[in-house]
């Protein structure tokens, strides 16, 4: 007996209120090109005063939040969570991510090969250190890691990787482990994704203040939007469009 499935279930209605979703999504938040990006950033600092620590606590921590949300502590019992920071700022969002996870009770290790005299970083590392996070520099084994947070390069990235980063974006492609960028998947052009010959895939993307154009490539099971400390004058002006957040939830699921 051969059954008419449509009579169950009208996959044309289905197939166009799903495509109808995803429009929905891409017309609702702003994809940012890497100078609006940059440009936000300067207006955050120059006009708005915040400081570089007091964005980069509200990031870190709605990385982990939004992690947290995806990895239940049962899916990567007795693991390690290896956090991989870069020089730059994006590096600071994933030391301050590592420092809540770890009060999240999860079991955080830090990969920071380049570190750097400013005091803000020197501080961030001491307080992951107190808290007795190993911070190391020499790329680990990944054999007990239930989980990759790839905090190497944000929106300021410039291709090609340089060589000293090639190793773990060599182990970051070819693993299996999951991982999850902040704010943009390191290695992908800011504005159009993947570089040729492919990169590496995340299954968690969490992007900051507004997803930027490479996140229109992201092909992960969950994305995630953080950095909830934009103010409306500044959302308006860049039109935004950025999702409700819900009631006092620091990310929300795009
Ligand atoms: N306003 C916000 O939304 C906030 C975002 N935050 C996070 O900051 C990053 C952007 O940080 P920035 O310091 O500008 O740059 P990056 O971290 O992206 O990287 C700069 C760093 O990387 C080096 N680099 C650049 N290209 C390459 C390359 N091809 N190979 C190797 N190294 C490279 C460069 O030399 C610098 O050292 C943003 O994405 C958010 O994650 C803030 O935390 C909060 C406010
Ligand atoms: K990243």
């Amino acid at each position: 007996m051969q059954i008419n499935l449509n009579k169950f279930f009208n996959i044309k209605s289905f197939v166009q209120s799903f495509q109808q979703c995803q429009a929905k999504l891409s017309t609702m938040v702003k994809l940012l090109g890497q100078q609006e990006a940059i440009n936000i950033d300067i207006e955050l600092f120059n006009d708005y005063k915040y400081s570089v620590d007091q964005l980069m606590e509200l990031a870190g921590l709605s990385c982990a939040v939004a992690i947290a949300k995806c990895y239940s502590q049962d899916i990567i019992a007795n693991k390690t969570v290896l956090i991989c920071c870069g020089p730059g700022n994006n590096g600071g969002d994933g030391l301050v991510c590592a420092r809540h996870l770890k009060l999240f009770n999860y079991n955080p290790i830090i990969y920071y090969p380049k570190q750097t005299n400013k005091e803000l970083y020197q501080n961030l590392t001491h307080q992951c250190r107190s808290m007795n996070i190993p911070v190391v520099q020499t790329l680990p084994t990944t054999t007990d890691c239930g989980l990759i947070v790839d905090a190497l390069f944000g929106f300021s990235f410039k291709p090609p990787v340089r060589p000293d980063f090639l190793p773990v974006i060599d182990l970051m492609k070819s693993t299996s482990i999951p991982i999850a960028s902040v704010d943009i998947p390191s290695g992908w052009d800011v504005e159009n994704g993947e570089p040729e010959g492919g990169g590496i895939k995340p299954d968690l993307l969490i992007s900051l203040t507004a997803p930027k154009k490479c996140a229109a490539h992201f092909k992960g099971r969950f994305h995630y939007l953080g950095g909830r400390f934009v103010p409306p004058g500044l959302a308006e002006k860049y039109q935004l469009s950025l999702p409700e957040y819900p009631g006092t939830e620091c990310c929300v699921s795009l």
